[in-house]
């Protein structure tokens, strides 16, 4: 799980584990969690998101079976620099095909950017080596948060079945 921070990464984490909201500081380094659903246990790495953390996403990449992009919807400053860093991530070839799940968070703010114009801010339609999906999610009430995991769920599935 990656994403620049202050976007909700660390929230969403500990909502998914806990079902509650926890004071978080900026990561440094990582938080890794088991989270049950459904007959799965996902393994969540949540990776720090602040400028000089970034270049170390990568060296987390290896045997990642999906990977979820978490984004404040309230920031326009900083949807290039989201975008850049997204494109950045997915040229790696530990990730190859790997399915992306962008978390649209903080839903709940008011001045919020919607699927639309995130989806077109983040050039999502011109990613064409990945499954991608946009999730509309608050880490605060955790909505969207089981719905986002159940899309990554599906499309793991459906790798197995065309590997055999
Ligand atoms: N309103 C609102 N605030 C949120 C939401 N998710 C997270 N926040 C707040 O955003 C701030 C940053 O959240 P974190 O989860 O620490 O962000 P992060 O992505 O882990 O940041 P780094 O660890 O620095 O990469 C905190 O004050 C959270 O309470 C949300 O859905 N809505
Ligand atoms: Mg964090």
């Amino acid at each position: 799980m990656v994403g620049l921070d202050n976007a909700g990464k660390t929230t969403t984490l500990y909502k998914l584990l806990l079902g509650e909201v926890v004071v978080s500081q900026p990561t440094v380094g990582s938080n890794v969690e088991q989270i049950p659903y459904k007959n799965l246990t996902f393994e969540i790495w949540d990776l720090g998101g602040q400028a000089n953390l970034r270049a170390s996403w990568a060296a987390y990449l290896r045997s990642t079976d999906a990977v979820v992009m978490v984004v404040d919807s309230t920031d326009r400053a900083r949807i290039g620099i989201t975008k850049a860093e997204l494109f950045a991530l997915l040229v790696n070839q530990d990730i190859v095909n790997v399915p992306v799940l962008v978390l649209a968070n903080k839903q709940d703010l008011k001045d919020a950017m919607d699927m639309a114009e995130l989806s077109q801010a983040l050039a999502l339609h011109t990613i064409k080596q990945h499954d991608w999906h946009i999730q509309p999610s608050c880490a605060l009430t955790g909505e969207g948060l089981l719905d986002g995991l159940g899309w990554i769920a599906q499309k793991l599935k459906n790798k197995q079945t065309t590997v055999h």
